[in-house]
């Protein structure tokens, strides 16, 4: 059986990833499988920088093909910030105080001037490929008032989809792929990744 890994630690991209990204022709692992894998310096400048160094550290180190999410949220308000440092935003990668300090940089600021959109660059790297495949989604949104819902990870219950009326973290992980940035990027590579991967 071909396996494809997802060079991600975090659950909650590999549930996504999981959900939509799976094929009677592939089994898909990821780096929940092997936990004693060490941690990757996202030291890039842009969410592609740092999705080529996970793909690549992952693809290196396992001789599969590999594929690697790197994503961000992006507030107009504040210039684009936290963009490729979202996950470290208020130190080391707490999502809780993320989204504190967040709403926290943001206080004061009206609703209509809350725009924001997630961001997601996907490297897929392969052993007998010359050039990785790149794609990217994103999805706009508001920053709400207050944290609302349960599902997700990261910024999601902060994330309001007013044509939804719901934030990202009050959609189930299906509803989440049909309209999110890694969901647009992984019908993107979907409709490339056969004709392009050399086995
Ligand atoms: O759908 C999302 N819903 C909510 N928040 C999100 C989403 N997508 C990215 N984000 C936030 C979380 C984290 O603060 C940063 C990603 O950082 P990023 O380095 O790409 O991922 P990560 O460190 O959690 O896992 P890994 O690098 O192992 O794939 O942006
Ligand atoms: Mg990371």
């Amino acid at each position: 059986m071909k396996e494809i890994i997802i060079a991600t630690k975090n659950p909650g991209k590999a549930r996504e990833f999981k959900s939509i990204f799976n094929d009677e022709d592939f089994t898909l692992k990821t780096l929940l499988d092997f936990p004693e894998f060490p941690e990757i310096r996202e030291t890039g400048k842009t969410f592609e920088e740092n999705a080529k160094l996970k793909a690549h550290a992952v693809m290196e180190r396992f001789n599969l093909p590999t594929i690697a999410d790197d994503s961000g949220l992006q507030v107009d308000a504040l210039y684009g910030r936290p963009g490729v440092y979202s996950a470290r935003y208020a130190g080391d990668h707490n999502d809780a105080a993320n989204n504190a300090k967040l709403l926290s940089e943001l206080g004061g600021v009206p609703k209509e001037k809350r725009t924001a959109r997630f961001f997601s660059t996907l490297v897929f790297a392969s052993p007998n490929n010359d050039e990785d495949l790149v794609v990217e989604g994103e999805v706009k949104g508001l920053i709400g008032l207050f944290p609302a819902g349960d599902d997700g990870f990261g910024y999601d219950p902060l994330f309001y989809l007013p044509e939804l009326d719901k934030t990202m973290a009050q959609l189930s992980v299906d509803e989440k792929n049909a309209i999110s940035h890694r969901g647009h990027a992984i019908q993107k590579l979907e409709k490339q990744w056969q004709d392009w991967i050399k086995w």
